[in-house]
């Protein structure tokens, strides 16, 4: 990324409430173009919601929301056609094979006919599925499922790709197999990547830059090394008490979010959407 770089998503006072709890209050981020940007937080911090108006399946009721320069609440075409979009949900349909899934999100984005087969191809090949493409997705590991998933999303050629927790419920090394894949599709075209993850490993490793969510606004933000350095000096202007290792991100979290981090991380909200992935697997 370049200091240059255009912006990808920008969000202004960016609020969005459901009866009287506001899920997203007042956010403001940008997301550059090329990066791989990270939205942290804990449960109910807003990260979804916030993530459902950028993709326009949620109205902007309060705030500005712009993609790539287009108005999320003006031209939602224009800013669906740029993105791609893995929700939580389970978006693969299991009595399909990989590659009718992919053809299908094809259709759906208007890739022309033409071009279609070779894209669906190149999408499936480029997650590592090549050789899965015509099994039917029942068949699949839940990595192999988030990875078709990923395909879906990529095969309309997005310069937007928004994962909303695209590894949750997988084991490592499928959460690594995800990674690798987001990365070299990213490489290889330039894409901007915005995803919500709750494993701070991830973050720390894969994410150019993050942004902390609580109570529906970002409360801290910067590289991940920024991040970490921040506490750390602060600690030791501080004279606190352990501060021979240099504190992880996991640590620049539980200080932002606090105790709100235990108080909000539903147990039921976790379990159902890990079973939500592991019952792909199965
Ligand atoms: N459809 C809904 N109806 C009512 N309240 C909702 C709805 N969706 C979300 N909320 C509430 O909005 C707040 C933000 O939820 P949201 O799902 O955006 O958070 P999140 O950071 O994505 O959480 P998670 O990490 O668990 O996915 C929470 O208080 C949640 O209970």
């Amino acid at each position: 990324m370049t200091r240059h770089a255009a912006v990808a998503v920008a969000c202004t006072g960016l609020t969005y409430a459901f009866g009287d709890t506001n899920a997203v209050d007042g956010l403001d981020l940008t997301v550059h173009e090329g990066e791989v940007f990270g939205l942290l937080g804990p449960n109910g911090a807003g990260k979804t919601t916030a993530i459902r108006c950028m993709t326009t399946l949620l109205p902007v009721p309060t705030g500005m929301v712009r993609v790539f320069g287009h108005d999320a609440a003006d031209d939602r075409m224009a800013v669906r056609r740029l993105l791609g979009y893995v929700p939580q949900q389970l978006s693969a349909d299991a009595s399909l094979t990989g590659r009718e899934n992919v053809a299908l999100f094809a259709r759906v984005f208007d890739v022309p006919r033409r071009e279609r087969a070779a894209r669906v191809g190149q999408a499936l090949a480029a997650v590592g599925l090549t050789d899965a493409a015509d099994r039917l997705v029942g068949t699949y590991s839940g990595g192999m499922v988030r990875r078709l998933e990923l395909a879906q999303a990529l095969v309309s050629a997005p310069r937007l790709l928004i994962l909303d927790e695209p590894t949750i419920g997988l084991d490592p090394i499928a959460r690594t197999g995800v990674w690798e894949h987001i990365g070299a599709v990213r490489a290889a075209t330039g894409m901007t990547v915005l995803v919500t993850t709750h494993y701070m490993d991830e973050a720390d490793q894969y994410c150019d830059r993050v942004g902390l969510m609580h109570h529906g606004r970002i409360r801290a933000l910067g590289t991940p090394a920024e991040l970490s350095e921040g506490l750390g000096a602060r600690r030791r202007a501080e004279g606190a008490a352990g501060t021979a290792s240099p504190p992880t991100l996991e640590d620049v979290f539980r200080d932002i979010a606090g105790s709100g981090l235990d108080e909000s991380s539903g147990d039921f909200r976790d379990v159902r959407s890990t079973r939500r992935t592991a019952r792909r697997v199965g």
